[in-house]
């Protein structure tokens, strides 16, 4: 083993940042003899110097993280800060002074990958960033290098792990959005300020990355249709149930039939409890990988914590020490394929549409008229009348989302048609 430690400072300290810090000192020889040379904790960048964290040594503790990136003799830089800047500048300044990078950045290798993996590539340096989408799940080295000689045509997953348990709870117990995030926020699931997660940015960064690996082409924040969780009523649950479904709120990422464009999406849909994601429970995530020659993939684990986010960001850092032992790279970006993203109105799934109609003579027919002219073809319709008005659940076969959308709006101008309860998509069939 070479004696010559490899140093790695570590940028941010907080709840992942911690965690490494930790395992790298607790599993320090077997990390050595993983990678074939001590890995040394060279430094630690963080905002409040004062605070006590248990086995740093305070030596190592500085406020000033772009002097340390600049130092010149690291190899690896692990940043766990998180958002945009400076978490991007000290990345660029670090493949500038010599060290690779580990992340767990989705926001921003979403917004900025291509220039981060510019910035790599020009610096020889490699970019490695597995905690960044579903936390320990081994998910970008699996899509990156495991399944590098497939094609991936579908990437179906539950990503984010507070919504995940919100919408269980709802579905497990009855609660209703706000009482079920008042739970997840009490267990500290949810952070204080949800919108991240239960608006769907989070899962939307992270399906511009999969989708963007997936299909070897650059898939932006910007091109993910989003859609949060918020709006999901426990009569949406019922009406799940009915159909023999659960809700998720699912990232979808799709190669087109003719192969010749790919979409990226994030919504709450309907999924048939027989599907192996409905049966992701509470905060855990999820991922369903579609390929030619494997077929059905699914991984599956703890998407975000501390310790498990810690964990994949080490396996991170051996790979890349490893690397820089034997003077290899690891993949950088492969986005040859340039197919371009389609935009949500191309997206082609099923819907379940629920409509408060006045009870009379002709109004199924009318709206069956409504479907029909915008070409969506009906798959089940479920009537419930009451006191002079019913309640109509249309379940339709593959449709558009451009020609549900103009379904829709012809619908609500109709004046038997009362008001659109919910619509919802139907995926996993
Ligand atoms: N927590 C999770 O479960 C989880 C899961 C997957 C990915 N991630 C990602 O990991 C990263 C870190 O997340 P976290 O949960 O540890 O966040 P955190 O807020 O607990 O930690 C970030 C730390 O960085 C520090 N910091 C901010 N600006 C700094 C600066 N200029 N210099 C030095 N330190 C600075 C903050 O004081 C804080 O302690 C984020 O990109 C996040 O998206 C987190
Ligand atoms: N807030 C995220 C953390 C992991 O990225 C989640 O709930 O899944
Ligand atoms: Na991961």
């Amino acid at each position: 083993m070479r004696t010559r430690p490899l140093k790695v400072a570590l940028l941010g300290c907080g709840v992942v940042g911690s965690e490494v810090a930790r395992i790298m000192t607790t599993h320090a020889d077997d990390l050595a003899a993983r990678v074939g040379a001590p890995v040394e904790l060279a430094g630690v960048a963080v905002r409040r110097p004062d605070k006590v964290r248990e086995g740093i040594d305070p030596a190592l503790v500085t406020t000033d993280a772009t002097a340390l990136v600049k130092r010149g003799d690291l190899d690896v830089v692990v940043e766990v800060i998180g958002g945009i800047e400076p978490a991007r500048t000290l990345i660029t300044t670090a493949f500038e002074h010599g060290a690779s990078v580990v992340s767990a950045n989705k926001a921003l290798l979403a917004q900025d990958g291509a220039a981060l993996y510019a910035a790599a590539e020009q610096h020889d340096k490699d970019l490695y960033y597995e905690a960044a989408v579903a936390g320990a799940i081994p998910l970008i080295r699996p899509l990156r290098e495991s399944l590098a000689g497939d094609k991936v045509n579908r990437v179906l997953g539950i990503v984010n792990g507070t919504t995940n348990f919100i919408l269980d709870k709802m579905d497990s117990t009855g609660a209703g959005y706000q009482e079920a995030l008042d739970e997840a926020t009490a267990l500290g699931y949810a952070e204080a300020d949800p919108t991240a997660d239960v608006e769907g940015f989070d899962a939307a960064a992270k399906a511009a990355i999969l989708a963007g690996i997936a299909f070897h082409t650059r898939v932006r924040l910007d091109d993910v249709h989003r859609e949060g969780m918020t709006e999901v009523t426990a009569a949406d649950f019922a009406s799940a149930r009915e159909m023999g479904c659960t809700i998720k709120l699912l990232a979808i990422c799709e190669r087109a039939a003719d192969g010749a464009s790919v979409t990226a999406r994030v919504h709450p849909a309907m999924i048939p409890l027989s599907h192996p994601l409905a049966n992701v429970r509470g905060a855990y995530n999820a991922v369903f990988v579609e390929s030619d020659a494997a077929g059905q993939l699914m991984f599956y684990g703890p998407g975000a914590g501390g310790s498990p986010t810690a964990s994949a960001v080490l396996g991170d850092l051996v790979a890349v020490c490893r690397n820089r032992l034997s003077g290899a790279r690891g993949p950088g970006e492969s986005a040859y394929a340039a197919l371009p993203v389609s935009p949500m109105g191309e997206v082609v799934t099923r819907y379940h549409i629920s409509l408060d109609v006045a009870d009379k003579p002709g109004v199924l027919a009318q709206v069956a008229t409504v479907f029909a002219e915008h070409g969506v073809s009906i798959d089940t319709v479920r009537q419930q009348g009451k006191d002079g008005e019913a309640s109509l659940v249309v379940v339709t076969h593959r449709a558009t989302d451009a020609a549900l959308g103009g379904t829709v709006a012809a619908l609500r101008k109709l004046d038997t048609v009362r008001g659109v309860a919910s619509i919802m998509r139907v995926e996993g069939e």
